[in-house]
């Protein structure tokens, strides 16, 4: 099987009651590795291995090496295969995409299991508290990476986060620039219900809303409403504006990067070669700073394979900057502390920033609205679902999750500084006794689709906390050190504060009323001290229940040469080192307001159009 889940027996603390460390969970969990732990990527490889594969020659040396099969990477590895003189060679730490990754109700079920990093963050004494001030950080480590693992969702930022980019000197990424590469990709199925002019059609990217959408993601978004934000499409002319957002998927499946940009010409453009399972571990760049390939582990051996044009980074903000570091391209002093032969000091792992948030806000559904199901209908879904021809009902849909906002905290604001989002909860009450184990059992076993809780959470989108990332001293080629710092700048608990204010007044709205949905007025474990409701209860929640938004950026940041900080130009050129680039998320000198999946492939359309027309440049100019 491709695909193994989260290790409960680790995961559960001996004896725990809690309903994800019962024989029942395990009994679902082994349903789930039945049902879906399979690849079909893998069973067309089998096949297509048998019938027609003879026809590529891989000699280890290729035109271009992309490294990371991620939200970038598979856009970047279909672009430049489109031209049929280039190879291309696609390295993947991470194994096939797995089934499971299809069922959008599962999504969260990915967490924890093989095909996620697992990533924890370092403490700073302000934040994360309630779990020993690290924060779980799931990152995608599969065909797809993280658009593997998601929550599905579409969302591009706002206009003028764009532009910012332009303004701080990056010559050709404001939003009228990068408008067409958002476009470029995308193929939306509800173009006639949003704002058209904002949404592309023919892309390979499909893009649309689910075909269920829950009744507790409908309260949210309606409640947002009449709470006077009006219903629109943030991802259109005016982002502050409610709706379900837009997913990838079609028909009630997820559509991975993997599945839009690489499934349906692996077998067809016999230019690109792929290697999952196959984590590379150096850059290989020669005396005269010029990048020709990388080294790479696979079944436990070493190879090399070298590039004659380009070598393409595009690991995610995590692995982007680790590898860079271990191929000496980074902090002097940090290199120089961990022996690594310093090629190039730039400031790589340097201003890393996420949209900040938290848990505990509970919101309890009456038995009228409430999703929650016995075991056995949860057993009887699962199995009918992977039996359908065309799928239907609440596992085509990500539970409340997709029910979003974006607001201004405050009316002279130009524009939003929140968003929110929901997470469901199997159990609240459970959930409220133990938070914590919940949070790594539960949260990663139970379908999205099932609940009788709600948690909004409010995301802070306009950070003024930044980290770094280090390597790890103890194993330079471990999971590196995730200096996020978390409310670092106290500022970053305004909008939180603001937008918690916002979320309890949703209680007096008919869309909550009419349904009989309350807050629990119970407190978590870790705030007892405070009483509920009030300013030090909230501020509580915010630095002992905070959560990552799955949104890092900027451990490559983007900039003009004078900028300290910045590691790439404005075509995503690794300063100092020729024929290299880092292409994904890590290059957001700032975040944008927004989910960072769509943005990435954005990225990755923009920068692989800055090399192609450079060697086919070169090629008309140079007979390559
Ligand atoms: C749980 C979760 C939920 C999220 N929800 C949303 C959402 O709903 N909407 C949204 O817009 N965004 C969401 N995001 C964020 C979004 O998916 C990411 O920002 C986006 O995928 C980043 O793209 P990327 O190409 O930079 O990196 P990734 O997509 O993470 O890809 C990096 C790839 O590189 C591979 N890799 C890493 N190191 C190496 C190596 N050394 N050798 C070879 N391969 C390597 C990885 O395995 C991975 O496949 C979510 C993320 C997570 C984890």
């Amino acid at each position: 099987m491709v695909w193994q889940p989260v290790n409960l027996t680790a995961a559960c603390p001996p004896g725990s009651p809690v309903s994800a460390c019962s024989s029942f969970a395990h009994v679902f969990l082994s349903l789930l590795v039945q049902l879906y732990g399979g690849s079909s990527d893998q069973r067309k490889q089998q096949l297509c291995d048998r019938e027609a594969e003879p026809a590529r020659r891989d000699h280890g040396e290729y035109d271009f090496i992309v490294v990371g099969a991620g939200a970038a990477g598979c856009v970047i590895a279909n672009r430049l295969t489109e031209n049929p003189k280039w190879n291309v060679l696609l390295l993947e730490a991470g194994p096939k995409e797995p089934d499971i990754t299809s069922v959008p109700g599962l999504s969260t079920v990915l967490q924890g299991s093989n095909i996620d990093w697992q990533y924890t963050t370092e403490p700073n004494g302000k934040s994360c508290l309630a779990s020993g001030g690290r924060c779980g950080w799931p990152r995608g480590r599969t065909m797809g990476g993280s658009s593997s693992i998601n929550s599905l969702g579409y969302v591009r930022g706002n206009m003028a986060d764009y532009d910012r980019w332009a303004l701080m000197g990056n010559e050709g990424w404001s939003y009228r620039d990068v408008l067409p590469f958002f476009l470029k990709s995308e193929r939306n199925l509800n173009k006639d219900s949003i704002d058209s002019d904002y949404h592309g059609a023919m892309g390979e990217q499909p893009v649309g809303w689910f075909p269920h959408v829950d009744d507790p993601a409908n309260m949210l978004v309606e409640a947002y409403n009449e709470r006077g934000i009006p219903f629109g499409d943030f991802n259109g002319a005016e982002q502050v504006s409610t709706m379900q957002i837009q997913a990838f998927q079609v028909d009630g499946e997820r559509v991975s990067a993997n599945k839009a940009f690489i499934s349906p010409i692996r077998h067809k453009r016999t230019n690109l070669f792929i290697k999952s399972e196959a984590e590379v571990t150096k850059i290989l760049i020669d005396k005269n700073h010029n990048a020709y390939g990388v080294e790479y582990t696979k079944d436990g051996k070493t190879y090399k394979a070298h590039a004659t044009k380009e070598v393409i980074i595009s690991a995610g903000t995590i692995n982007s900057a680790k590898l860079l570091m271990l191929s000496g391209i980074g902090p002097r002093e940090h290199l120089e502390s961990l022996n690594i032969p310093v090629i190039k000091d730039l400031a790589v792992g340097e201003n890393l920033h996420d949209h900040v948030s938290f848990n505990g806000m509970i919101v309890a559904l009456s038995n009228y609205s409430s999703r929650a199901v016995s075991n056995e209908e949860m057993i009887c879904s699962v199995k009918e679902f992977h039996k359908m021809k065309t799928k239907k009902g609440p596992l085509t849909g990500n539970g409340p999750v997709m029910s979003s906002l974006f607001l201004k905290t405050e009316p002279h604001l130009t524009y939003a500084d929140l968003q929110n989002q929901a997470n469901h909860i199997r159990d609240w009450k459970e959930f409220l006794r133990d938070p914590l184990t919940v949070e790594k059992t539960g949260n990663r076993i139970w379908p999205s689709a099932y609940y009788d809780g709600v948690i909004p959470r409010t995301m802070d989108i306009v950070p003024k906390s930044r980290g770094k990332l280090l390597l790890n001293e103890d194993d330079p080629h471990g999971p590196p050190r995730l200096h996020v710092n978390y409310l670092g700048d106290d500022r970053d608990l305004i909008p939180l504060m603001k937008g918690v204010r916002f979320l309890l007044s949703l209680e007096n709205t008919e869309a909550f009323k009419s349904r009989g949905a309350y807050y629990v007025r119970e407190q978590m474990p870790h705030c007892k001290q405070h009483e509920w409701g009030t300013d030090e209860y909230f501020l509580c929640l915010i630095k002992q229940y905070t959560t990552t938004t799955h949104h890092q950026v900027g451990t490559g940041k983007m900039g003009p040469k004078w900028d300290k900080k910045a590691l790439l130009d404005n075509k995503l050129r690794v300063y100092g080192i020729k024929w290299l680039r880092v292409i994904d998320a890590s290059m957001m000198p700032v975040l944008i307001r927004g989910n960072t999946c769509a943005p990435a492939m954005m990225i990755a359309e923009r920068g692989v159009d800055f090399v192609i027309k450079e060697w086919q440049h070169r090629t008309n100019n140079y007979c390559f």
